[in-house]
């Protein structure tokens, strides 16, 4: 199936002529994304928007964060950049380009690691890179046996993933994302299922890994704290269907230390967020038991 743009199906202007600032030298942009899934009145034409009209641009290196209240669209939207999802109204570009479907230059790492369990830590990692045949078997070890040493798990590449604990898992699953070498880091969720003190190493790592090769991430998280360390940017989505509520700037310098957490800006831009994600959602937050 064809995932180019089709405009305005769900209503609204869509074809809008504003341009995002900067998106012209963007490396993702998206201007007025909405995106839905079949209705259930059954016609097979209805769509019921789970995005709507979405504003993004990201230049290479950047690392933006979204949050939003639960079932507001933001795996919908991670899923139409990865090109697992076709949009319904706007134009989502990456270097220029409709994404016509997932590709090498993006990788998706979600909350549960999905190793393998049969294949020890080093062919988990040169998996992606066997499937797509870009490279031959000894060169793609090489290449696993250094992320691993980026990672910090040089050490267990003999061993299988049942051996490992949650975070050495999740490291080995970003280790695998980054063989292909993406320019795109699709994130969803990745440490949500690590306990906070791991958590919070891990993403120091991720930061540190990012910078280290250059790579563009766009992260989804319901931890706010969590999106105010990581990014330079965090958008706040609306509930269901999501759209921008506020975009908070993180001016905080890198690389970010772990001390950053106890410093009063820290704490202003964590409330500034936290603000607008409850001024959004208002009682629909109760409705999800609180759940953001
Ligand atoms: N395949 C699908 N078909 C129909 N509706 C879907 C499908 N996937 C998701 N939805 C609905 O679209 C809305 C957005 O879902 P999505 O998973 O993008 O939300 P989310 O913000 O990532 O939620 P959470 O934070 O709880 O993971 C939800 O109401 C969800 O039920």
């Amino acid at each position: 199936m064809s995932h180019s743009v089709r405009k305005a199906s769900l209503g609204g202007d869509t074809d809008r002529d504003e341009i995002p600032a900067g998106a012209e030298k963007s490396h993702l942009q998206a201007i007025g994304v909405s995106i839905g899934y079949p209705g259930s009145g059954g016609s097979g034409t209805e769509v019921s928007p789970a995005v709507d009209r979405v504003d993004l641009v990201l230049s290479r290196g950047d690392f933006v964060c979204i949050v939003g209240p639960s079932g507001c669209g933001k795996t919908t939207f991670l899923n139409a950049v990865a090109g697992f999802l076709p949009i319904t109204g706007g134009s989502l570009k990456l270097d220029g380009r409709d994404i016509p479907g997932p590709g090498p230059d993006r990788a998706m790492v979600f909350q549960q690691a999905s190793l393998l369990p049969w294949r020890n830590v080093l062919d988990n990692v040169t998996y992606g890179l066997e499937l797509s045949k870009s490279m031959k078997r000894a060169q793609a070890r090489e290449r696993a046996r250094d992320l691993l040493d980026l990672v910090g798990l040089s050490a267990a590449a003999d061993q299988h993933p049942g051996q490992l604990s949650g975070g050495m898992q999740q490291r080995v699953n970003l280790a695998r994302a980054l063989a292909v070498d993406p320019e795109l880091l699709l994130l969803d969720e990745p440490f949500a299922s690590i306990d906070a003190q791991t958590r919070e190493v891990m993403q120091g790592e991720l930061l540190r890994i990012c910078a280290a090769r250059d790579v563009t991430a766009l992260f989804v998280t319901h931890d706010i704290t969590e999106a105010a360390f990581l990014a330079d940017r965090v958008c706040v989505f609306s509930p269901r269907p999501g759209h921008i509520v506020k975009e908070v700037g993180i001016p905080l310098p890198r690389p970010r230390e772990q001390r950053f957490r106890r410093m009063p800006e820290f704490t202003e831009l964590v409330d500034e967020i936290s603000d607008a994600l409850y001024g959004a959602a208002g009682p629909s937050l109760l409705t999800n038991g609180g759940s953001v």
